[in-house]
């Protein structure tokens, strides 16, 4: 007899998927390496931004009150004192009518209050001494970068579990973390499973396939922010299947598994998560495909049963082993990123159940266009290659029309 299963909401399935998750433990790396990590601590900026008044153009310092009478007809003329660049200061008196060359960058200097650009005004050259004649008034504060105008000293400017991005590696140096604290990648298991499975590099056998699931997954993986750790496929045999999952919870953060998690006759993933005690936290979800994901529950430890079918493979993992990583790395906010889009075509079948359609999204004259990716099967592969984002339709609707408003989930964290 079929032990009958209950098929919960995919939110519901959510929810269980991120159950009692901690973040992981963290560890600090180089700077360099830390593109795409997640911030394991706040960044409170320990100086302003700039941390000096510097000039944002290559110039003349000068006293703004000693342009008050400049005109067309009658400019001011100022000699040229000294000239400095980025990286060195000037510091010794300036008397009215003196002006200091600066470049871009470098510091006002302290009896200065503006900045002239070079194309202002009119060089000249007396016996070796330097002038220029300036024929307009200029405002005190004109052309100046002030101290603190970037970032204020005090500012949290950086959340832990922010995803460390170019942007946010030029605020970390900018403060001085040569090295940085970050989530540690939770190490995540990967088991294949099924009699018919040939390695990649096996010529093709009549009546099996190559195994894709693991590769993808590995690289879903990789793309989540996790370490893929592959254990190996393994033929549909209770006791070598039992063996390597116990082998693998021993070793990871995560276990992924695929294949076998429906009712056939060699479908024993069921069987093995009651051999390891493991607690089924659900083993039907109200979606399509996909709906035979199991999750469930040892030491703590989640295991990710995913079908077979490569297409509900691929989904299984985006919606829950992704929200479950991004629980375990601290990434804050929607476990789910997802925006709108305009279906590009009909898609008219019923839904009693949601429907993730693997999706191909792209911009067409500045409107956000959602198109099925190919074949929308639960075992088709190839339309993956192309897909870059799931169709959200939501359960109990007749389908949907071209034109139509549609959720999408976007395929990477942004
Ligand atoms: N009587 C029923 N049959 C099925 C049901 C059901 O409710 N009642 N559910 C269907 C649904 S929905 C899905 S989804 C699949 C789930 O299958 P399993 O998770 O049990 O996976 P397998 O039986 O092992 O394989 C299914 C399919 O996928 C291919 N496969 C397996 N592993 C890989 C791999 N690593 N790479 C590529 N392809 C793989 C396998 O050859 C099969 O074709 O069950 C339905 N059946
Ligand atoms: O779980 Mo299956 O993919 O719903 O078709
Ligand atoms: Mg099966």
């Amino acid at each position: 007899m079929l032990e009958k299963r209950t098929a919960i909401s995919v939110e519901d399935a959510l929810k269980l998927a991120t159950k009692n998750l901690q973040t992981g433990s963290i560890e600090e790396i180089e700077l360099k390496e830390a593109h795409g990590r997640v911030l394991a601590e706040d960044l409170k900026a320990d100086h302003d931004v700039p941390s000096f008044d510097r000039s944002p153009y290559d110039g003349f310092a000068i006293r703004a009150e000693d342009t008050h009478n400049a005109k067309k007809d009658n400019p001011s003329r100022f000699k040229v004192v000294a000239e400095i660049g980025a990286g060195s200061i000037y510091e010794k008196p300036l008397n009215s009518f003196e002006a200091v060359r600066i470049m871009t960058g470098a510091k006002i200097p302290d009896q200065c209050n503006a900045v002239v650009m070079l194309e202002q005004v009119k060089e000249s050259n007396e016996e070796g001494q330097a002038f220029f004649d300036l024929d307009t008034v200029i405002d005190k504060h004109h052309n100046i970068s002030f101290q603190g105008e970037d970032t204020k000293k005090g500012t949290v400017l950086l959340k832990k579990g922010t995803t460390i991005s170019p942007g946010v590696i030029a605020t970390l140096a900018t403060f001085g973390y040569a090295q940085v604290w970050v989530q540690k990648k939770p190490v995540i298991g990967v088991i294949a499973t099924g009699s018919e499975l040939l390695e990649v590099d096996q010529p093709l056998e009549n009546g099996k396939i190559r195994n894709s699931n693991a590769y993808m997954i590995y690289a879903q993986i990789q793309q989540a922010g996790g370490i893929p750790f592959y254990f190996g496929q393994f033929s549909d045999d209770f006791e070598v299947c039992l063996e390597n999952m116990k082998k693998a919870l021993m070793q990871v953060d995560f276990l992924i598994t695929t294949g076998g998690v429906s009712v056939g006759d060699y479908d024993l993933l069921p069987d093995l998560l009651k051999a390891l005690d493991a607690e089924i936290l659900f083993n039907k979800v109200q979606m399509r495909p996909g709906s035979v994901t199991t999750v469930a529950e040892i030491n703590n430890k989640k295991i990710f049963a995913l079908s077979g079918n490569p297409s509900a493979c691929f989904v299984g993992f985006e919606l829950f082993t992704k929200a479950a990583i991004n629980a375990y790395l601290g990434i804050p906010g929607k476990v789910i990123q997802h925006t709108s889009a305009t279906l590009g075509v009909d898609f008219k079948k019923a839904n009693p159940f949601d429907r993730f359609i693997r999706g191909e999204i792209h911009f067409e004259e500045g409107q956000l266009l959602a198109y099925p990716a190919g074949l929308d099967k639960s075992n088709s592969v190839i339309s993956l290659a192309k897909t870059n984002a799931l169709i959200h339709l939501p359960g109990g609707t007749s389908g949907y029309l071209e034109d139509d408003e549609v959720n999408v989930i976007l395929l990477k964290n942004v």
